[in-house]
């Protein structure tokens, strides 16, 4: 029988997008996270319409230089479904100006509840697609399989978590699975099996902190591999050769506070970005 409808058009993969913004804007990731204190700082209510002021300054100042905004999507749900339509709009404005859109939610859950996350951020018709999300793998990388599969459907990527920016992540991301490696070893190598083969660089990042001293893990998983917890968290750029060693050429170095809490002004907002892509690019090269 003739088929009726044609085959999907396979997209370009987050991947090979993710490495052509890098190249051309540097490496780095702003995020978008309005705390309650920076809305106050920048003038503005804790309210609705201080959110989306908030949220669009941001855009307006990064979408057309950063190579990612990073929205936290937690700042946006404490406003409620409100909150929620100032980040669908977050996101269509930001990927409108030219940013990849990685949307910091953290999903994990059993396979099933997964598919709906991943029919959330990683599937084209929904008002939350984006080009990345993060997600968390400790209910087993399994679970994530519905995430892994979307983002290949749609060209789109999944951040999985595997060290964390924060002091109390190593109780479980460095305990010693049953086969002996460190939990986030095994994550590492489940991520680097996602992305075998892919080129210029795979779909599948990892979340490891650039707080970290030493990531003390082999990073080489082919894919990005983001790093948070630059400026209010302590790290700065010149840490990231330190703890990624020779993965160093795949890092996405992340900050928030430490350039939001410059707003409202755009060209404050700019110039603390541009320090920041300043700084990493003499700590690691690049753009
Ligand atoms: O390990 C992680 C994973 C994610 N984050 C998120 O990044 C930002 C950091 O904000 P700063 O203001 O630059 O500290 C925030 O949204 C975290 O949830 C992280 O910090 N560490």
């Amino acid at each position: 029988m003739t088929p009726t409808t044609s085959a999907p058009t396979p997209e370009e993969p987050f991947g090979a997008r993710l490495r052509r913004a890098m190249d051309a804007r540097g490496p780095l990731c702003v995020g978008i996270d309005p705390h309650g204190s920076l809305l106050t700082d920048w003038g503005l209510g804790d309210d609705l319409v201080g959110l989306e002021r908030f949220a669009r300054t941001t855009v307006e100042a990064l979408a057309d230089r950063v190579a990612v905004l990073k929205p936290q999507s937690a700042f946006f749900e404490r406003f409620g479904s409100r909150g929620i339509a100032v980040l669908e709009k977050t996101v269509a404005e930001a990927r409108a100006a030219g940013a990849l859109v990685l949307m910091d939610a953290k999903r994990g859950d059993i396979g099933s509840t997964m598919g709906a996350y991943a029919a959330t951020y990683l599937d084209k018709d929904s008002p939350l697609f984006s080009d990345a999300v993060t997600v968390s793998p400790y209910l087993g990388f399994g679970s994530l399989r519905p995430a892994l599969d979307a983002a290949a459907l749609s060209g789109s990527g999944v951040f999985v978590l595997a060290l964390t920016s924060n002091p109390e992540g190593a109780e479980v991301q460095r305990a010693t699975a049953a086969d002996g490696r460190p939990v986030a070893q095994l994550m590492l190598d489940h991520m680097a099996a996602e992305n075998a083969g892919a080129t210029p660089l795979g779909s599948v990042g990892a979340v490891v902190g650039a707080t970290l001293g030493d990531a003390g893990v082999d990073l080489a998983i082919n894919g990005p591999l983001l790093a948070p917890g630059i400026g209010a968290q302590g790290a700065t750029p010149a840490d990231l050769p330190g703890v990624f060693g020779a993965a160093v050429g795949n890092v996405v170095p992340s900050v928030s506070r430490g350039v939001l809490r410059h707003g409202p002004d755009l060209g404050a907002l700019r110039e603390a970005a541009d320090r920041f892509a300043d700084e990493v690019r003499a700590a690691i090269g690049g753009a």
